[in-house]
């Protein structure tokens, strides 16, 4: 089995927890797949609420209804992959460029399952350059405040984001205090979001694995 064969085993196991109402989905090519087998039981859901324009459209190219965040309430369920997770299932999100959108429906959220293959468990976060989404005058600022946190910031040149924003993305960091560093980098003028999820970790990971998917809940 490849990447992309075990991206869609954990994607199509997280099924199970589609209950229905509207569900929250994430951004990716994880999701790529949850929204594909999510298409096939739509008639058990009343839509979603999605955390980009790549994934708006793929939704509505199933015929699976989008609605706006402020019209739902709270989601009983988001569905969203990431680039790496700790034990504690906390994250770190935005190789995709939508951790904002990201974040705000994680937060709306009772249930997060975070969907992914097995080589994304980490024993501690930061390998993966870590995202953060700035308003594009204070790109240089914060990219200076991140070097004095111990960071390479690396501008994602060419890309913007669907908010009109831009990343940084961040290399060499040892991330020992997730939660802290989410904190501390939220709070540097400029920044939109931080590409963190430990104030909001994962609920469940289901992971692909060669030996069929794994379910780990948060401790
Ligand atoms: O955070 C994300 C997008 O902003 C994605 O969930 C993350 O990058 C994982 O992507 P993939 O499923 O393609 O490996």
């Amino acid at each position: 089995m490849n990447q992309d064969d075990l991206k869609r085993q954990a994607a199509e196991a997280a099924l199970d927890h589609v209950e229905g109402g509207v569900i929250g989905v994430g951004t990716g090519s994880t999701v790529n797949h949850f929204i594909d087998a999510l298409a096939t039981v739509k008639s058990r859901i009343e839509g979603a609420v999605s955390s980009s324009e790549a994934s708006t459209a793929r939704l509505r190219q199933h015929g699976i209804e989008v609605l706006d965040l402020n019209a739902t309430g709270e989601l009983s369920l988001y569905v969203d992959g990431a680039d790496e997770s700790n034990g504690r299932l906390e994250l770190i999100k935005g190789g995709g460029g939508a951790l904002t959108r990201e974040k705000i429906v994680a937060a709306a959220s009772r249930q997060f399952v975070c969907i992914a293959d097995e080589s994304k468990l980490v024993d501690r976060l930061g390998a993966f350059p870590l995202p953060v989404e700035v308003i594009p005058m204070a790109r240089s600022y914060v990219a200076r405040e991140l070097v004095q946190l111990g960071g390479t910031p690396v501008w994602r040149d060419g890309f913007v984001t669907d908010n009109g924003n831009l990343i940084l993305d961040v290399h060499n960091l040892q991330i020992e205090a997730p939660a802290e560093l989410e904190t501390r980098i939220n709070a540097i003028a400029g920044v939109v979001t931080v590409g963190i999820f430990a104030l909001r970790p994962a609920d469940v990971l289901i992971l692909g694995s060669a030996q069929g998917p794994r379910t780990l809940t948060r401790p």
